[in-house]
């Protein structure tokens, strides 16, 4: 996991062939990358899926899923790290610690994964590991203890210092890098390998009592004393070893996967994953990664393949399963039947028969599997806790060029939504167009060329748009009456509710208040699904409300009249009605902006960002230059990229990622809302 570009997909193709996986190594600027399958990848030189593939190194089978660095992928990266039990975070050697350094490592704290640094590039003009590691204590706070010196920094980078057994490892630039010799640590860095041991010892004797005791009698401590007090810090997130190397010149890498197998945790050394019983919510469900136990998966990752269709990527968190197997979906209620299990080595696969505890592999014949679903064994269900999305900030229309296209996108564009749980797909109420939603620009432009490359749709896209949202500030209270007398037979739908804010994130809730049979409860359920479709329209401007409460208090119905559509009728009059009273305003993103600026262009960079509604947070001088962090209002940040490069002679650099939906300010939502014709409903 890294911000981009640091250098996680030329790392993962390196492992792959010291681990005897690939015969050659695939390289990222010439499209040839293992892990970067994906023709669009293989173009943009990045990585936008991630690829889950295994290798073995030392008789120990690593799983590793390469993430993307591209904040407008973070979901790629949540998902990861929430079934992955450790991580290693990739930095630049000349930047250290960069924004979406930031936004994973957070991510990580999230999910508890223990972590090894890895400072890549050693190899290039300014690197300098003294000062990578102080950014990731400065920056992110964490206790980063060098396990690792380099010998030389840029081009004489020649291997390192291994601060464990005291030894100094050289590659020789023969056979790509597989070739190294153990050498003596360089005299001139003696003392500096001396002061970084000790640190070492210092900083992990608390985590293991007889190093403690040791060091605290002045005692030697053993290579392998050392070691385990290591692993044990590391698992415990007490310290985050900090290593070196240059994936692209081939050297370290031997010495991180060595670092892997040693430091961080098998599926054993994690805490066993707590789950609920999907039947009675309150009793809580323990599971060990130990094959003897009941079978439970978290289904992690959907992608649709080409030859076998749908492969759903899962971790086993307990028990086994084998190819023929039946599992209970919880969330469905349904059993489904395991056809294939695959082995996935990025592009490859191998068909296996039976899976265990702690295996990441994909499976075949589970149609109805959402990315968050558990799957669990009849006799002893489980639900595991899921995973979180953010919600999609930008959108765009698309409309079919032709009739059968029209077709092929709806297909399309389903596929694609169940691939992705950050990218939706809607139909604009008035225009009927259809709207895809996503995390940026990036996202959808990959997506739109997904679709018109692998499903071969011809569509016109329009300009990207901000996602607003709508929600109210006050309650108000309303009723929905549909009574309608069509040919014969009647329609009899009478609903009263009440509406108040709900805390921001919430989303909707409904609550059921009817006693005494007011309205019979086989309506109560179209009522509240009249409510989620009125939602999704909005009143103001056509956007989505969030953040509501609705309580259904009153109604009435009729003998013979009364049927679910005239209920979910009531249901979305009474909302829309109750909502225009109560306040309704318009809520835009807006997003956490990082510019990183020499000096001179401090006052340009402020004073624009200041005209685009931006707030300034804070500055910082980092690596000699400026990064000012600001939260600016995503409609104003559309082209800033061209702009700012303009305006600084392209020596400053951005990052940007969602941060929280805000109320627009009044001028704001008055121009979209006479933009959008003053409510889509009206
Ligand atoms: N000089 C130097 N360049 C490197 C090194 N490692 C990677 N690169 C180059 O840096 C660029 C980015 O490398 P990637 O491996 O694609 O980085 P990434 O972190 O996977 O990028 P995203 O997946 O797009 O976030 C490529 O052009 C690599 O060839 C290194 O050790 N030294």
């Amino acid at each position: 996991m890294a911000h981009i570009d640091a250098g996680k997909t030329t790392t993962t193709e390196r492992i792959l062939f010291y681990t005897g996986v690939n015969h050659r190594i695939g390289e990222v600027h010439e499209g040839t990358a293992t892990m970067d399958w994906m023709e669009q990848e293989q173009e943009r030189g990045i990585t936008i899926t991630s690829a889950a593939t295994t290798c073995t190194w030392n008789g120990i089978r690593i799983n590793i899923i390469d993430t993307p660095g591209h904040v407008d992928f973070t979901a790629e990266v949540e998902r990861s790290l929430r079934v992955l039990d450790g991580a290693v975070a990739c930095f630049d050697s000349v930047q250290g610690v960069q924004p979406q350094s930031e936004t994973v490592w957070r991510q990580a704290n999230k999910y508890k994964v223990p972590r090894i640094c890895f400072i890549n590039k050693m190899d290039k003009a300014g690197a300098n590991f003294e000062y990578a590691t102080s950014t990731i204590v400065n920056r992110l706070g964490a206790r980063a203890i060098p396990i690792n010196w380099p010998i030389g920094e840029e081009a004489k980078f020649q291997g390192v210092i291994d601060l464990v057994e005291m030894k100094g490892i050289v590659w020789t630039n023969e056979e790509m890098g597989a070739k190294y010799e153990v050498v003596e640590i360089p005299a001139d860095l003696k003392a500096k390998a001396e002061e970084m041991h000790q640190l070492l010892v210092e900083a992990v004797a608390d985590s293991d009592e007889e190093v403690m005791m040791k060091y605290l009698d002045g005692e030697a401590i053993s290579t392998e004393e050392l070691k385990r007090a290591i692993r044990k810090a590391t698992i415990a997130m007490n310290i985050f070893p900090v290593m070196c190397g240059t994936a692209f010149k081939n050297k370290g890498i031997q010495t991180l996967l060595d670092a892997v197998v040693a430091y961080l945790p098998s599926p054993l050394d994690v805490p066993p994953i707590e789950g609920i019983d999907p039947y009675d919510t309150e009793v809580k469900v323990i599971r060990h990664a130990d094959d003897s136990e009941p079978f439970a998966a978290l289904g992690f990752k959907i992608m649709t393949d080409p030859f076998v269709g749908q492969l759903i990527f899962i971790r086993v968190y307990s028990g086994q399963l084998k190819t023929g197997d039946s599992v209970l979906n919880p969330r469905t209620g349904k059993t489904e039947r395991i056809g294939r299990l695959l082995k996935m080595h990025a592009n490859k696969r191998e068909e296996i028969t039976e899976i265990l505890a702690g295996d990441i592999c994909a499976c075949v014949g589970l149609k109805n599997l959402v990315t968050g679903d558990t799957i669990c064994t009849e006799k002893s269900p489980v639900v595991l806790e899921s995973i979180d999305f953010p919600a999609p900030v930008i959108e765009v229309a698309v409309e079919p060029k032709t009739k059968v296209d029209q077709e092929k996108m709806g297909i399309a564009l389903a596929k694609l939504a169940q691939e992705d749980p950050t990218f939706k797909v809607r139909t604009d109420v008035t225009s009927g167009q259809t709207i895809i939603a996503g995390m940026g620009e990036l996202h959808l432009e990959i997506i739109v060329d997904r679709m018109m490359r692998e499903y071969k749709v011809e569509a016109n896209v329009g300009k990207p748009q901000v996602n607003y949202r709508e929600t109210i500030r006050s309650t108000a209270e309303a009723e929905g009456k549909y009574i309608r007398q069509t040919g014969g037979s009647g329609n009899y739908g009478h609903a009263k509710i009440r509406i108040a804010p709900n805390e921001p994130g919430k989303g909707y809730e409904f609550i059921n208040v009817i006693k005494g049979g007011t309205i019979p409860k086989e309506y109560i359920k179209p009522i509240d699904q009249g409510i989620q479709e009125a939602l999704l329209g909005g009143v103001l401007a056509g956007y989505e409300m969030v953040d509501i409460k609705v309580e259904l208090y009153d109604g009435s119905y009729h003998d013979v009249d009364s049927n679910e559509m005239a209920f979910k009728i009531a249901g979305s009059m009474a909302f829309k009605e109750a909502a225009r009273k109560a306040k309704p305003v318009l809520l835009e993103p807006v997003m956490a902006v990082e510019v990183t600026t020499p000096e001179e262009y401090m006052g340009t960079i402020i004073g624009d960002l200041n005209s685009r509604r931006g707030r300034i947070e804070g500055m910082e001088m980092v690596g000699g230059v400026q990064a000012i962090k600001a939260t600016v209002p995503l409609s104003t940040m559309f082209g800033y990229a061209t702009s700012m490069r303009g305006s600084t002679q392209g020596r400053a650099n951005f990052s940007m990622e969602f941060k929280q939906y805000e109320e627009a300010p009044r001028s704001v939502s008055e121009e979209i809302i006479a933009k959008n014709n003053g409510g889509k409903d009206k």
